[in-house]
């Protein structure tokens, strides 16, 4: 890149002077200054260390892999986990010039033919390369990586929105597991994992499975100064769920939901992606994570026939239920003490099974209905019985002979 010129760092890879990066940052993104963690992330990643980055959403995360490749030697691979997340960043990419292109199932043949052949010169035009972590757990696209590779070409892998390798990506995105074979395939590129959501535990888990080498940890703060908080202490159900019985993996789900960080319609039309228009239970309001997890019609119905099962159907969400923590906390209070951890267990699973239900809905085009749920809701009360949820014994055998009369 003209006018940016390397320097050594003290491991002997690229290394650029901070002017020199933001005279980049200026030039094609036309920010005067780096913010939160961007210069060190993109220093590390210069430097050749692996680098495992938390910002908070819209802190900038893109930049730190966006700089690189247009001062790096090589192509940057970017593994987002949504395809509407990489045609919207290419797009933009495009527009100021940076040679950007993405793969997937979306892309025309041509393109891809196209993207193919350039990745096969010896001296391809493109800076940045976005794939599904899909494309890359298939042994085909991994051997043209490794082409690159070998030549010299592969500058350094960043994974965006890398905490789903620990949350969702375990059942639902199996593929970002796969992708711990990378620091194996690639031993001395630099791998850069990003993140706005990853609590200590979550953090340890992404940096042991994507196998980072001493990484540099960068947590950049959560608080903005321009904006004035105002909060209220309400009482909340962290205790209650991270003490109660159920795979983690669901209990993570509820952690998120709780926060709202679920990759729902609402969320997604705030980022300017693709989205369903309205809920695929009800076709009725927006879909948020609350009202699927209590205020919509198919979740109230669940709800009640679950806890009708269980002789407390009057304890269903109402239609005016805005928080699902909230419901959760009011349910538990009245359930006897002797009952609470059997029914805490319950309702974790109840919102589990509705998140995979929409799911289903969502990308396999299925239908959502009462009796499956319910069966998949009761087949799961087993494995968790049999997994050594003691106190939902009782609630199964009810449950069982209960559900089919609702
Ligand atoms: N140094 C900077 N100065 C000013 N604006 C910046 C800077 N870096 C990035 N931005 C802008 O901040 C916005 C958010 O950036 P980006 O999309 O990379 O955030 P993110 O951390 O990836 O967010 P999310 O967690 O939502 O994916 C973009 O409009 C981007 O252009």
């Amino acid at each position: 890149m003209k006018g940016v010129l390397p320097i050594k760092g003290a491991s002997g890879r690229e290394k650029k002077a901070p002017k020199e990066l933001e005279s980049v940052l200026n030039r094609y993104f036309g920010y005067s200054g780096f913010r939160g963690k961007q210069l060190e992330a993109i220093e590390a990643v210069l430097s050749g260390r692996d680098c495992f980055c938390l910002m908070p959403t819209g802190g900038g995360k893109s930049m730190c892999y966006q700089i690189p490749a247009l001062v790096k030697t090589g192509i940057v691979l970017v593994i987002p986990p949504l395809i509407a997340l990489m045609e919207n960043q290419v797009a933009s990419l495009k527009n100021k010039g940076v040679p950007a292109e993405f793969l997937s199932s979306t892309q025309a043949s041509h393109t891809k033919q196209r993207i193919h052949e350039d990745l096969d010169t010896g001296n391809p035009s493109l800076k940045l390369l976005y794939v599904t972590p899909e494309l890359v757990a298939t042994s085909s696209f991994m051997a043209k990586l490794k082409k690159l590779y070998n030549r010299g070409l592969l500058g350094l892998v960043a994974i965006d929105e890398a905490h789903c390798i620990s949350s969702w990506g375990h059942d639902f995105r199996p593929s970002y597991r796969k992708l711990s074979s990378l620091r194996k395939q690639f031993p001395d590129i630099p791998l850069l994992a990003l993140t706005a959501t990853a609590v200590p535990k979550v953090q340890k888990d992404v940096v042991s499975s994507l196998c980072l080498q001493n990484p540099v940890i960068l947590r950049a703060s959560f608080n903005r100064p321009n904006i004035f908080y105002e909060g209220q202490k309400l009482p909340q159900p962290w205790k209650r769920l991270w003490k109660s019985w159920a795979p983690p993996k669901c209990k993570f789900f509820l952690w998120l939901a709780i926060r709202n960080k679920c990759w729902t319609s609402d969320r997604l039309e705030m980022r300017g992606l693709d989205h369903p228009v309205s809920c695929l239970f009800c076709d009725q309001e927006q879909e948020t994570i609350q009202h699927i997890l209590c205020s919509c019609v198919f979740a109230r119905q669940f709800w009640h026939s679950i806890l009708f099962g269980l002789n407390v159907g009057n304890l269903s969400p109402s239609r005016d239920e805005i928080s699902f923590a909230d419901w959760w906390r009011k349910t538990s209070k009245k359930i006897h003490k002797s009952k609470r951890k059997g029914m805490n267990s319950i309702i974790i699973l109840g919102a589990w099974c509705l998140w995979i239900h929409r799911n289903k809905a969502v990308f396999d085009g299925e239908t959502p209905s009462l009796s499956s749920i319910r069966c998949v809701f009761l087949d799961e009360i087993g494995c968790w019985i049999t997994a050594g949820a003691k106190h939902l014994q009782s609630f199964g055998l009810v449950l069982a002979r209960n559900l089919h009369r609702v």
